[in-house]
């Protein structure tokens, strides 16, 4: 079967101009997302990594080139239509997590029900079954400041879920996690994606990586490599680490 991409960018460039100098952190990118597919995005510190999934996902403008989603051209969208896909169409999981600090964790997961323009019932009852699949049940009540950083992390993610997005785009997840927070955000992620979502994760951890059927590295705002994995199977990851590893030392 024939994979379905999800979103394409095509010759895409991005430039930050501060003052009179120019950066230009994403050069002629040539890119397919798959439908259903876990990818991951890797590279080393300033090689484009997260200025490429503020593309990707319409958050950020592009200097050049072209992103569809699905058979849409996402960078000629009208302000309307980009607040609607930026609503409905992904989720965005930071690694700074940026909940709101002044909301319970139950009104931070339905705030962009509500932006949506979701009936109240829907969303109550969409929250209340994402905290029970986030095991927050516990702290629905509380400040985000009153929780750890693993349910703010995981409530975050319930977030990025409320309105059912038809792709996750995450920033370093389980970059601010210890380790035990952040292998559950792992499983979360790998487990949602068994479900058919289709997630885009960037990392700097090898072990996060080896969660990914395909696996981008970044090397100076180009593709320095692609790879391809099938499932995710625990009892292969010495293997997988160690493809890895070799991808990105050797580009280093
Ligand atoms: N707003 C900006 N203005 C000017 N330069 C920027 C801006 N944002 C990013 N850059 C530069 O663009 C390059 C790519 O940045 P980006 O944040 O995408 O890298 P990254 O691979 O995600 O890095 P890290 O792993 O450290 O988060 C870097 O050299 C960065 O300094």
């Amino acid at each position: 079967m024939s994979k379905k991409v999800i979103i394409r960018a095509q010759n895409l460039c991005k430039t930050y101009n501060s003052g009179s100098e120019q950066h230009h952190a994403i050069r002629n990118v040539d890119l397919d997302i798959y439908e259903g597919e876990f990818t991951v995005i890797m590279g080393n510190s300033g090689s484009g990594k997260s200025t490429l999934l503020y593309l990707l996902s319409g958050l950020d403008q592009i200097t050049a080139g072209e992103v569809y989603f699905r058979d849409q051209r996402i960078d000629a969208y009208s302000e309307r239509q980009m607040s609607d896909f930026r609503t409905r169409r992904i989720g965005y999981i930071y690694q700074s997590i940026n909940l709101v600090p002044d909301l319970s964790i139950k009104e931070n997961i339905a705030l962009p029900g509500y932006i949506a323009g979701n009936k109240k019932k829907d969303i109550l009852s969409r929250a209340a079954e994402l905290m029970n699949a986030m095991d927050i049940d516990g702290q629905r009540n509380r400040l985000p400041s009153q929780t750890s950083g693993g349910q703010q992390q995981r409530a975050a993610i319930a977030r990025a879920l409320i309105n059912s997005p038809d792709i996750i785009f995450a920033d370093e997840p389980t970059g601010s996690l210890n380790m035990e927070h952040g292998t559950a955000v792992l499983d979360i992620l790998t487990d949602m994606h068994r479900k058919g979502q289709s997630v885009v994760m960037v990392t700097h951890d090898i072990k996060a990586a080896c969660r990914a059927d395909r696996l981008i590295y970044i090397q100076d705002g180009k593709i320095g490599g692609i790879l391809e994995f099938d499932t995710y199977d625990e009892h292969q990851i010495q293997d997988r680490e160690a493809i890895i590893f070799a991808l990105v030392t050797g580009k280093e």
